[in-house]
């Protein structure tokens, strides 16, 4: 039994050696990336049981991925590495401030042959949240069918779903990635987005017209992911709002809100408190920032806690 099951595309991922523009870059580091992998990483690390379904490149790099989300304690008995697809590359480009530029080369990505028909029914009956996202569909014209799928499994087994919309425009268009996610809105229970992407779904910035959207789908739950202003949820008609939690030093932006994602996944799991959700899942935000990588910087439930100050750590 799973508590969390994904889908998605991972990348090998280079950092830079340095910040500024990636043509003057002349070394990376090899790193993984991928938003849903970022998401099973913070999953498990915070302790939950974590599968993620996937197809890697027959390559070294593909090994590597494995390996390491192995590696994680996330269950890859769903992943298969594919003879003649390449595994997915993203190199980064990241600024003096922290922010982050993506160069992907992912348009023959292994995932593009994952089909709705090898979805395994049992994977989704034993899991309780499915957690998708817009970067997996966006990948291929064919994943928007996988995920079709998925999403039916799991309204069969009452699994919940999560959707981050996390929309990615240099892999489709503004309206592409409109009608595909609106189409999934009636299935999802939570949906976690920051304030463009729910106007670029919505056509509106406005807190209350976003949330009249969300009554319209049906939303168990809004989260709203506002960057250095915090974050909101809206569920049952009810908006709460935390601050931001303080950060201690910006090295990456990047996965910072795949951090988030996690936080409120192990939140609504353990059916905590709106007020509890959003401190937790703030404060992982806080931290992953301040490493470089997409999850280096994801933290274990101890690390948490004590940032939270609620748990001493003996340091040496
Ligand atoms: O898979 C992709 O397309 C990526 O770009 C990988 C990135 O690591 C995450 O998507 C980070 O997303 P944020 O947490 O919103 O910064």
């Amino acid at each position: 039994m799973n508590d969390v099951i994904t889908i998605g595309d991972a990348m090998i991922t280079f950092d830079p050696s340095t910040t500024g523009p990636m043509r003057h870059v002349s070394s990376f580091t090899r790193k993984v990336g991928g938003a849903e992998l970022n998401v099973a990483i913070g999953c498990a690390r915070l302790g939950l049981k974590t599968g993620w379904i996937s197809r890697l490149g027959k390559d070294e790099f593909g090994r590597h991925i494995y390996n390491f989300t192995r590696g994680e304690g996330i269950d890859v008995s769903e992943v298969e590495l594919m003879e003649g697809f390449p595994t997915s590359l993203n190199f980064k480009e990241i600024g003096a401030d922290g922010s982050g530029k993506t160069f992907y080369y992912r348009h023959q990505s292994p995932t593009s042959t994952l089909t709705a028909e090898s979805l395994n029914e049992d994977y989704f009956r034993n899991a309780r949240l499915l957690h998708i996202t817009g970067v997996f569909p966006a990948v291929s014209d064919k994943n928007i069918e996988v995920i079709d799928a998925a999403i039916s499994l799991a309204e069969k087994h009452g699994v919940k779903i999560a959707l981050d919309p996390n929309i990615r425009l240099k892999l489709w268009s503004e309206d592409k990635a409109r009608t595909t996610l609106l189409n999934w809105m009636p299935y999802v229970d939570y949906l976690l987005t920051g304030l463009d992407e729910a106007e670029l779904l919505f056509g509106t910035r406005e807190i209350g017209e976003i949330t009249e959207h969300a009554k319209k789908y049906g939303l168990s739950h809004l989260f709203l992911k506002l960057g250095a202003e915090g974050s909101m949820v809206w569920t049952q008609g009810e908006l709460i709002e935390k601050p931001a939690e303080e950060v201690e030093m910006i090295a990456d932006t990047v996965g910072a809100g795949d951090g988030f994602d996690a936080g409120v996944i192990y939140g609504l799991l353990n059916d905590w408190n709106s007020e509890r959700i959003l401190t937790f899942a703030n404060k992982i935000g806080s931290m992953v920032v301040g490493v470089y990588g997409d999850n280096e910087g994801l933290p274990y439930m101890d690390e948490v806690l004590e940032k939270l100050g609620e748990k001493t750590l003996i340091e040496r």
